[in-house]
């Protein structure tokens, strides 16, 4: 399904992860493995560790600039984006690019839903770029205590593809330590896929196989794209009766249905909806709710049946940008239901569930 527009485009993947939490670490084996040769690495000007390999790329993260909405989720680091643009002639020789793929590695303090709204939204980049995932590195030394004392990190585990749990080779680092933290890692995040590099070291396909940003022209069947299955089943009756306009709706999974140990800020929901939905409803209440919520909606994913057209829509936002919603010519299989998932930062069920009550009524 591989697109010609998608063909020229470069693929970019972003590798963000708290502090020392081992991003360098992973590169520097990374870039040296036979499949990824031909990539740059763009890293931030005060990052702490030099990298081994050819092609890096530095930005000063000093720089942030507002973008079009005004609003402080989307302010990027500007000379990012400044560097991905030149980056195409600063690392061509005789004319002939010398790399195939970017790897951008973040601060550890950094949120990365702006850089993911960078290559969306900006039309340049948009056409010079595939965002083909996010992968975040989590310590698990520490990651317990950060991601109880650091929001940042829950959000960075919030919008990966792939999380990569590091360390688990030292020798503190214990078995059910690593259980545990993979049951929160899902419960923040039960859409990515999760990993143990051993002592920094991760096959490469991994991460070159990531291609869960743009659904449509992915090679990634759709239900796997959404991974429905990750996310544990709610009590449907519960919420019917809870909220008696939630008629179309056939089903709200929750992976927080279970007892909260960890006092996350983050939350996935995911709804079903049995019968078409209205296209103009859908938009309006799509608009309405990011408007209300959008800081908050980390990430939304969506396959919807809309009433008149042949195939899905898909749908695919970090927090309040979308990507331009594309339709499939036809369904993948007999399943027709609509599905939408949410990670979202500090919205309860109970006001999503009013939202699209609001909206079916
Ligand atoms: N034993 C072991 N050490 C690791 C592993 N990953 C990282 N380290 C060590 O942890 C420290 C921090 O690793 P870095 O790769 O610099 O972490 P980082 O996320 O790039 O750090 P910042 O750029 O400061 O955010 C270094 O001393 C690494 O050698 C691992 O899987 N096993």
């Amino acid at each position: 399904m591989q697109s010609q527009v998608n063909a020229n485009r470069l693929p970019v993947y972003l590798l963000t992860g708290f502090l020392g939490s081992g991003k360098t670490t992973l590169l520097n084996y990374l870039v040296k493995q036979p499949e990824m040769a031909r990539t740059l690495v763009i890293i931030n000007e005060f990052g702490s560790v030099s990298l081994d390999h050819l092609l890096v790329s530095h930005t000063n993260e000093d720089v942030i600039v507002e973008l079009g909405s005004g609003c402080l989720c989307c302010t990027i680091r500007g000379d990012l984006a400044k560097t991905l643009r030149d980056i195409h002639w600063r690392f061509s020789r005789h004319g002939q690019r010398q790399f195939d793929r970017v790897i951008i590695e973040t601060t550890g303090l950094a949120e990365p839903a702006p850089i993911v709204h960078t290559l969306i939204t900006d039309n340049k980049l948009n056409a010079m770029f595939r965002l083909q995932g996010v992968i975040t590195t989590v310590d698990i030394l520490h990651a317990e205590a950060t991601l109880d004392r650091h929001p940042e990190s829950q959000k960075q585990v919030a919008v990966a593809d792939l999380l990569l749990i590091t360390k688990t080779d030292f020798a503190t680092a214990q078995p059910h330590q690593v259980a545990a933290l993979t049951q929160r890692l899902q419960q923040l995040n039960p859409a990515a896929t999760i990993a143990q590099p051993q002592a920094g070291q991760l096959d490469p396909n991994a991460i070159l196989s990531l291609d869960h940003i743009e659904p449509v022209q992915s090679a990634t069947p759709l239900n796997q794209w959404l991974n429905l299955a990750s996310f544990a089943p709610l009590d449907h009756a519960t919420a019917m009766a809870a909220n008696p306009f939630l008629d179309n709706l056939s089903s709200d999974l929750s992976s927080q249905n279970d007892v909260n140990r960890h006092n996350t800020h983050i939350k996935a929901y995911c709804f079903t909806f049995d019968t078409p939905l209205q296209h103009g409803r859908l938009e309006g209440w799509l608009t309405s709710m990011m408007q209300m919520m959008g800081a908050n909606m980390l990430r939304i994913k969506g396959i919807i049946n809309l009433a008149g057209f042949p195939g899905p829509m898909v749908i695919h936002g970090v927090q309040h940008i979308f990507h331009q919603s594309a339709f499939l010519p036809e369904w993948p299989d007999a399943d027709r239901k609509s599905k939408l998932v949410f990670i979202t930062y500090d919205i309860e069920r109970e006001a999503l569930e009013r939202s699209i009550a609001a909206f079916l009524r």
